[in-house]
């Protein structure tokens, strides 16, 4: 059933900054819908990848789950029901998936491993509205210049690697990493804006 756009409006199911700031760059009305505060479901989906998971299922499973949760506790919390947003960002390396390092030593292995190389960042999208679960995936290359052991050790000693898949930020000092970019920036920030506008136009969303 497409969406009436009612006012417009969408809930975006996102502790990331970064989605926030990208939503609102391309002038979408959207409410946060927290997940923590509910205490009837206070746990978020795990974003733990199975043994083995190739990434571009994991990374679109998990989309999945953020927003099939996220439409579970908008029915019990009984608000105004309209299409939900919810996305997922991981970088992958040689079949590896990296999410968030854990701790300086994780951080400075993963740069290690993306230093002077190219990775991929996949973003998936997924808009969940009553029976509809419209979904896509982004996927960019990105390539690091090599990058010198002092280098890892001065970004790893910033707050920036540690709440990012890969251990990075594009829109941040790891600018200075980056050679080259084959795809979407906005898709390597968290949230592909080309592609997220079509699927919120497919959930009847005026654009
Ligand atoms: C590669 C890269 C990732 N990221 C961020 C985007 C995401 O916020 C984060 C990947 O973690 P995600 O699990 O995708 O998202 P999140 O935990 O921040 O928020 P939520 O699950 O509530 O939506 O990494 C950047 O900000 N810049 C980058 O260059």
């Amino acid at each position: 059933m497409p969406y009436k756009p009612l006012d417009n409006k969408i809930y975006l199911a996102s502790k990331s900054p970064r989605r926030r700031e990208l939503l609102r760059q391309v002038g979408v009305d959207f409410e946060l819908l927290s997940l923590r505060s509910d205490p009837a479901r206070g746990v978020d989906v795990s974003e733990e990848a199975y043994p083995n998971e190739d990434p571009l299922a994991y990374v679109a499973r998990v989309a999945n789950e953020k927003g099939a949760f996220a439409w579970n506790v908008l029915q019990m919390r009984r608000h105004p029901l309209r299409p939900v947003l919810t996305a997922d960002t991981t970088v992958t390396i040689d079949g590896l998936i990296l999410g968030k390092p854990e701790n300086h030593e994780e951080a400075v292995e993963m740069l290690g491993r993306l230093s002077g190389r190219t990775h991929q960042v996949l973003t998936s999208v997924a808009v969940h509205y009553t029976d509809m679960a419209l979904q896509v995936t982004q996927v960019s290359d990105v390539r690091f210049a090599k990058l010198s052991p002092d280098a890892i050790k001065a970004y790893c000693a910033t707050p920036e690697p540690y709440d990012k898949a890969g251990g990075y930020g594009i829109q941040g000092l790891a600018a200075l990493f980056v050679e080259h970019i084959e795809g979407s920036h906005s898709g390597i920030m968290g949230l592909p804006l080309f592609e997220t506008a079509n699927l919120l136009r497919k959930a009847g969303v005026p654009l």
